[in-house]
């Protein structure tokens, strides 16, 4: 790289919405910054973004980036197959969507990666991909660029993952119900229960693909040159100090659509129904909005407790009812005749714009199942939640929002759901006085957002390092 001359990295972004809405932005960022980004999406992704109804794409079907690169920042775009059929149900068929990803994606994006290293200019210096792939560290070092490996979850899981040998030493992984003693010996960490560690810690089987997937990752992702994380260093400050003793971990979040009604890069995988008006029509802090993401599935009898308690409940809400939320087997699970009963109490949409939503005045409160983007953009619209995990990361990003922040409530523990309870609880938020110490607690925790991002804020000075030793790092490449 000359002197003036651009850092060009390939952005790789794992195929699923939630970690496709972090890398776009991420790529955003670093574009805005001076970077050259050729982002690569999975066709199946690609083909999900580009052929939703025509009102929410941004008018260029090969290119989600087109109207970005207009405004002057150069992001390619390009796109590459998972191994497995464009309409192939991968919601339905889990198992075997991982295993491509596992066995097959690697052989795939190296061919992809290949082409693009030898025709661009200028020349590509890095690779940046998300840390639950297996393949970076092999690629990277094969075409000579540096690793920049991508974490879209808590700094809290990354160092759990990263740890997994310590827990298994003291008989704390795959060990759910057999121990409950608190974990205190994870650097960075003060305490943690057995019941708050990732679904995948804490299963009893510990040989699934996924587990196969975790191990693999991470033993790629120490290696790793720079890692960026999707958190603040304030919401997590002794985790990242002892994480940074390690590796050269980056928080540089939250990467989320802040602006969120200047979206320029359309994301989402399905159509967004617009609820405005109906939202416009309700009175400020009013409204539950439910969502389970984008990949989780709900069993039907919680799923059933839950729409019963909402309906007990009295409180107006939307409810983002994937197709598939159940099953894609099973498109209608709601029980019989309740849309009726709920009439314009309740809203049922397939997907909205959930970034849009969250930020409207009506919003008062989200019944989440702990996504890590659901809760950044909750905190930044200052939304309390109602937390209702449901597998992988959402245990322990619910122990941050309850315990840890006081910015929501549990809904229920492992026990079965009860009707009773949702509508109890979903009472406890929502009202003015018992909701009111959650409220006040995600206001301070949005201005430590806000701090972040600013100038001199933690964010964009971790940003400017991670900038200053990369470019460092490039220039010693190509002296070396
Ligand atoms: O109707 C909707 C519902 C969701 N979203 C967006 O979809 C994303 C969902 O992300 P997240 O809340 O993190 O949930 P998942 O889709 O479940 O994300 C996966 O990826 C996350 C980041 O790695 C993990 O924290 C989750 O546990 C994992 O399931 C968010 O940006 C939402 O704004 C919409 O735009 N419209």
């Amino acid at each position: 790289m000359g002197v003036g001359q651009k850092p060009h990295a390939i952005l790789v972004s794992y195929p699923l919405q939630g970690h496709v809405n972090p890398s776009v932005h991420l790529a955003i960022k670093l574009a805005s910054r001076g970077f050259i980004i050729t982002f690569i999406n999975t066709q199946s992704i690609h083909h999900h973004i580009t052929s939703k109804k025509a009102t929410t794409t941004n008018g260029d079907e090969d290119d989600i980036f087109a109207s970005v690169r207009k405004s002057g920042l150069d992001i390619r775009y390009t796109t590459v197959s998972d191994g497995l059929p464009v309409g192939f149900d991968r919601s339905l068929h889990h198992d075997e969507f991982m295993a491509s990803l596992l066995h097959v994606f690697s052989a795939h994006v190296e061919e992809t990666i290949e082409k693009i290293v030898k025709n661009a200019t200028p020349a590509v210096n890095c690779l940046i991909a998300d840390t639950f792939f297996v393949w970076p560290g092999k690629l990277a070092k094969k075409y000579r660029l540096l690793h920049v490996s991508f974490w879209t979850e808590a700094a809290l899981i990354f160092t759990l993952y990263y740890h997994m040998d310590l827990l298994r030493f003291n008989g704390h992984f795959g060990c759910i119900d057999l121990r409950e003693d608190e974990i205190d010996y994870i650097p960075g960490v003060k305490s943690i229960n057995p019941k708050d560690l990732t679904s995948y810690l804490q299963q009893m089987d510990t040989t699934t693909v996924c587990h196969q997937i975790i191990y693999k990752a991470f033993k790629d992702a120490k290696d790793a040159d720079f890692v960026l994380c999707n958190t603040i260093q304030e919401l997590e400050p002794e985790t990242i100090s002892a994480l940074q003793e390690k590796i050269p971990f980056f928080a540089i979040g939250p990467i989320i659509p802040t602006k969120c009604t200047k979206r320029t890069v359309s994301t989402s995988l399905w159509t967004e129904s617009d609820c405005t008006h109906w939202l416009d029509s309700k009175p400020q802090g009013s409204v539950l909005y439910v969502s389970f993401g984008s990949y989780a599935h709900v069993s039907k009898s919680d799923l059933i407790e839950m729409a019963n308690g909402l309906l007990q409940s009295n409180v107006y809400f939307v409810w983002v009812l994937r197709p598939d939320l159940v099953s894609s087997n099973d498109k209608n699970p709601l029980p019989e005749g309740i849309i009726k009963e709920v009439g314009d109490r309740g809203l049922f949409i397939p997907w909205c714009s959930q970034a849009r939503v969250l930020a409207h005045q009506a919003i008062g409160g989200f019944m989440t199942h702990c996504g890590w983007n659901s809760i950044l953009e909750s905190i930044w619209c200052q939304v309390p939640l109602l937390c209702f995990p449901l597998y992988t990361d959402q245990f322990t990003n619910r122990k941050l929002v309850v315990d840890d922040w006081k910015i929501g409530i549990n809904l229920c523990d492992k026990v079965q759901m009860n009707k009773l309870e949702v509508s109890q609880k979903i009472k406890q938020l929502m009202m003015k006085e018992s909701g009111e110490e959650f409220r006040n607690a995600i206001k301070k925790v949005k201005c430590m957002l806000e701090k972040a991002l600013m100038a001199d804020g933690s964010s964009e000075i971790n940003m400017d390092n991670f900038f200053k030793e990369i470019e460092g790092k490039i220039q010693q490449k190509l002296a070396g």
